[in-house]
């Protein structure tokens, strides 16, 4: 797919900003923070929106107004929008119709993408009574009942549970080895790391980096970690830290006994916390990386 200065306003409002991508086959993820223009991204991308300005191409097609190219696409999105009252198999069933399979047609592909997702056994129950990861499993059974080549998976692994996050995963993947082009938009940088090392970063309706999920770490690893612990002696505990190269700052100013470290490699950081814990007069009661979220690779991107 491609888009070439692509922008869309709402009124006012910019939602994506002279935006040029061109995406391949295999799975890619979209990643930003809240407001950062994915929804609409997809949106344009599904024909959903018409481009204030630029082209959207999507296998070669517009697809704004465009029903014939919906046949070749699938979107799973954000939100549930079922008929609650109809049982799963139903469901499937009218939108492998809609999609413009026949009779048995439909009836073969909804066997085979119930058996794809896992709902076989709890298909004949109607959707109302269905758990979010069910309910989950069934959006995206909807996507891929036509056997679409491109599909748009608009935060998939929301209320899933850690198994059905797994499968969904590896069914994702699979699904892009076998050459469909999928876009997974999230703004969890490790939900989106599971599917795929091809990202897009978006901010503010611009694209901010696109590319390996490790070239782009890297520019995240110009900056040192931030990696807060909390412990009843946080300067006998700061003392041994700063022993180490990698320790370039240690700040006390949070009060509450929490310090702040930063350190360039937060790998072998970690890997000493362990011993150190053990080691009795320097107790650590807490740690978490201050980090470790999209917001601040956005923040570093966007202001380096
Ligand atoms: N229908 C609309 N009317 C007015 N403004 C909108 C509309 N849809 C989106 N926006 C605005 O466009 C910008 C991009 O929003 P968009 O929903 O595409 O972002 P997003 O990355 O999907 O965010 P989220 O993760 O919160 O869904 C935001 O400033 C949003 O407020």
């Amino acid at each position: 797919m491609a888009f070439h200065s692509v922008s869309k306003w709402y009124g006012p409002v910019i939602g994506v900003n002279n935006f040029s991508i061109r995406i391949g086959p295999g799975v890619t993820g979209l990643l930003g923070p809240n407001g950062a223009g994915k929804s609409t991204f997809l949106q344009l991308a599904t024909g959903q929106l018409q481009p204030s300005q630029g082209e959207v191409r999507v296998l070669g097609h517009r697809p704004w107004n465009n029903a014939a190219l919906n046949r070749l696409i699938g979107l799973c999105p954000e939100q549930d929008a079922f008929f609650e009252w109809m049982s799963g198999r139903e469901f499937l069933r009218s939108c492998a119709l809609m999609a413009g399979l026949g009779r048995r047609g439909a009836r073969d592909a909804v066997d085979r993408v119930l058996e794809t997702v896992r709902m076989t056994e709890h298909a004949h129950r109607a959707v109302r009574g269905y758990s979010k990861g069910m309910r989950q499993r069934t959006k995206l059974a909807q996507a891929l009942v036509h056997d679409p080549r491109v599909l748009f998976l608009d935060e998939p692994l929301t209320g899933t549970d850690p198994v059905a996050r797994h499968e969904l995963v590896e069914l994702v993947a699979r699904l892009g080895r076998e050459g469909r082009t999928i876009v997974v938009s999230s703004h969890v940088l490790q939900e989106v790391q599971g599917f795929t090392r091809q990202i897009v970063l978006m901010n503010r309706g611009r694209l901010v980096a696109y590319g390996d999920v490790r070239q782009i770490r890297d520019l995240i690893d110009a900056h040192p970690h931030r990696i807060v612990l909390r412990s009843p002696e946080p300067r006998a505990l700061a003392a041994k830290l700063v022993r180490h190269d990698d320790v370039v700052g240690v700040d006390f100013q949070r009060g509450d006994g929490a310090i702040v470290v930063e350190t360039r490699t937060p790998d072998a950081f970690y890997g000493r916390l362990p011993a150190l814990a053990l080691e009795g007069d320097t107790p650590i009661t807490e740690v978490y990386s201050d980090d470790d979220n999209l917001e601040a690779v956005f923040k570093y991107l966007v202001t380096s």
